[in-house]
């Protein structure tokens, strides 16, 4: 293990303005609003960055709170091992996690995934997002997007099975997964879901809210369901497994990438499929995401695609296709 002696912590909230708007069940977004961490030891420095979720109850000002609380322990030689036990998962550990693993990166000189002894990455088909509208405006973005080979399906409760119609009527080839976000009910989960299997979704994604979704349990699904508002890290998984076919892993949710490895290897031997997943987040959220993807089945990491601009060094995307990240980026 290296030791981190006399390393420095600086944290600070950055925006990035995405490409028109972005619009899910729980409302509208303009801009990624992302906290970075910074830790520097011996004139290197590694960067994480992460995206505080209101839904959980986190704001960029307190997860910056939360990282800049972290200074006495980091100068004093926190290792990514300790972390895990020092702060709880959630936006602000994943920030840390990866500043530090990035710093490990480059102090051994080894990539991230040698590091931590991982599968190489290699290039991977993203999901492409199109935002919850009117039946209509999501046709036609979807049109606009048909080329792509997997487009995930924002919906949001009241006529959603005339939004899928129409998405699938401007997509014939793609394969189409679709995202709830804990928009449907009990009484509308029969129903939706067969509107989803008739036109050939592949996953459905939290179709029912989180601690209210035990209905997935006792019925046929006619098509894979995946939780992600209802699975946070390791922890969450073995009462799931009755209720969903798939879990979204996402580093914000788990607090890094150092649980995030360990989570996908506990779903798997529990026989979940598995979503690496973002938020609306530069390339340097998505760079550790990357080291997940060699197990995952579904791999929805565009939140770059959705953004005004990027970082500098920023991943490569061809269309769909994603890459791993220079070290230059992360890692
Ligand atoms: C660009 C997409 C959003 C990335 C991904 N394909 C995706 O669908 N992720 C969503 C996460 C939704 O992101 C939200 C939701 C929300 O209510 C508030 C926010 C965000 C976000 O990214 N930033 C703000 C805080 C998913 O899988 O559910
Ligand atoms: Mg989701």
């Amino acid at each position: 293990m290296t030791s981190m002696k006399f390393a420095s912590l600086a944290a600070r909230i950055e925006r990035f303005p995405i490409a028109g708007s972005f619009t899910i069940s729980r409302g509208a977004k303009t801009e990624a609003v992302t906290v970075v961490a910074e830790v520097s030891r011996d004139g290197l420095t590694g960067r994480g960055e992460c995206v505080p979720y209101p839904r959980y109850g986190e704001t960029p000002e307190a997860t910056l709170a939360a990282i800049q609380a972290m200074q006495q322990a980091v100068a004093d030689g926190l290792t990514r091992q300790a972390l895990q036990a020092s702060m709880l998962p959630g936006a602000a550990r994943n920030a840390l996690d990866c500043a530090l693993i990035d710093l490990e990166a480059k102090a051994t000189g080894l990539r991230a995934w040698n590091l931590l002894d991982r599968p190489v990455p290699g290039e991977r088909t993203t999901a492409y997002t199109i935002s919850l509208g009117t039946p209509e405006a999501m046709a036609a973005a979807t049109a606009r997007a048909a080329h792509r080979p997997l487009l995930k399906i924002k919906l949001g409760g009241d006529g959603d099975p005339e939004r899928i119609m129409a998405v699938r009527k401007a997509a014939s080839e793609s394969e189409l997964i679709v995202d709830a976000n804990e928009a449907w009910t009990e009484a509308n989960l029969a129903h939706n879901l067969a509107a989803c299997a008739a036109v050939g979704v592949t996953l459905v994604e939290q179709p029912l809210p989180a601690g209210q979704d035990e209905a997935l349990a006792r019925i046929r699904r006619p098509l894979a369901v995946c939780a992600d508002e209802s699975v946070h890290d390791r922890n969450s998984l073995a009462p799931l497994r009755a209720r969903y076919d798939a879990v979204n892993i996402k580093l914000d949710k788990t607090g890094g990438l150092t649980e995030a490895l360990a989570m996908a290897d506990a779903a798997q031997a529990l026989g979940f499929e598995i979503m690496i997943g973002c938020m609306v987040a530069t390339s340097l959220s998505m760079a550790p995401a990357m080291l997940v993807t060699p197990q995952a089945r579904f791999v929805d990491l565009d939140g770059p695609l959705l953004l005004a601009r990027d970082r500098d060094h920023a991943l490569r995307y061809d269309d769909s296709l994603v890459y791993p990240p220079d070290a230059s980026l992360w890692g």
